[in-house]
């Protein structure tokens, strides 16, 4: 089985992965759209992207490439321990020098108080991934700049952890979603399954005072329980919406049903984005 993820080696993406399968052909791609693209042609089976981070909220990048361009359906969910070091190269470890800091833009964003307390004058620059950024310190020995990333992106770019634990929240987490281009489920072995989740997209009926309101009682009065609820642009003009809903529980037979029907009456859009058991992943050494 071919396994895409979020690369380069050394990515949260990739402990995601390793997480959920213990066995297959590991790819890393160099960015979230070009892997969920691999899926759709097949070059792979399964694609693992990030989702959604405790501290900074949805990578929307996913998100919108996935209900704009590639509706692949999600199939698994996994959320990991997220622990972000500050790297640099061997011959460059003083703090003091960096006059650079690259990452992912969310990793940046969860070392905030970090960065303006300990480097206030070094600059940012964001690359596609943590690891890509480790890639790109271990590249350039020349210049002070330093990477935000995890110990397995140290170890596999031979670069030095400077500070380590430098997310400004404990509990730091991303989940991260399993694309495939079938909705057939697999058996996973391993991590702890956690819940099971349905994920719907809802466009609201234009000029239809309280649709909101009507559509979350869809789901209030059969007692489904919402884990989250988020709005993203449809790109079609200010203040257009879709409502990204997740909803406990697989799709049954009577209520998830029930639901799509009521809301369909209303005058809603309703697309089921996937109906899919999510896992989590325990801390330990490998994501320290
Ligand atoms: O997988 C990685 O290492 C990434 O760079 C992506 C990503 C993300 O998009 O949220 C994954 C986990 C962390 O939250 C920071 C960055």
């Amino acid at each position: 089985m071919k396994i895409g993820y979020l690369g380069p080696k050394g990515t949260f993406t990739e402990m995601a992965a390793r997480g959920l399968y213990q066995k297959g052909e590991f790819l890393p791609y160099r960015t979230i759209p070009s892997c969920m693209d691999a899926v759709a042609t097949e070059e792979i089976d399964l694609a693992i992207v990030p989702i959604e981070n405790a501290i900074e909220g949805t990578v929307n990048l996913t998100l919108d490439y996935l209900i704009h361009k590639q509706r692949l359906p999600i199939v698994a969910g996994i959320t990991v321990p997220i622990v972000q070091h500050l790297l640099v190269h061997p011959s460059n470890e003083q703090l003091k020098n960096i006059e650079k800091v690259v990452s992912h833009p969310h990793a940046i964003a969860q070392c905030h108080d970090f960065l303006q307390t300990q480097l206030p004058e070094a600059e940012w620059e964001y690359m596609n991934s943590t690891a890509a950024a480790a890639e790109y310190v271990a590249e350039h020995p020349d210049l002070s700049v330093a990477a935000i990333a995890n110990e397995l992106a140290a170890k596999e770019y031979g670069l030095q952890i400077n500070h380590s634990d430098i997310h400004d929240y404990s509990h730091n987490r991303t989940s991260f979603v399993v694309l495939r281009k079938q909705a057939y489920q697999m058996k996973i072995d391993g991590p702890t399954h956690v819940e099971d989740k349905t994920t719907l997209m809802v466009t609201l009926p234009s000029d239809f005072s309280g649709a909101l309101h009507q559509v979350l009682s869809a789901f209030a009065w059969r007692k489904l329980n919402l884990t989250k609820i988020e709005s993203r642009p449809t790109k079609t003009g200010l203040g257009n919406y879709f409502f990204i809903i997740d909803v406990q529980g697989t799709m049954d037979e009577v209520l998830i049903p029930g639901v799509i029907s009521e809301l369909e009456a209303l005058g809603c859009g309703v697309d089921i984005l996937g109906s899919y058991p999510c896992f989590s992943l325990a801390y330990s050494k490998a994501n320290a």
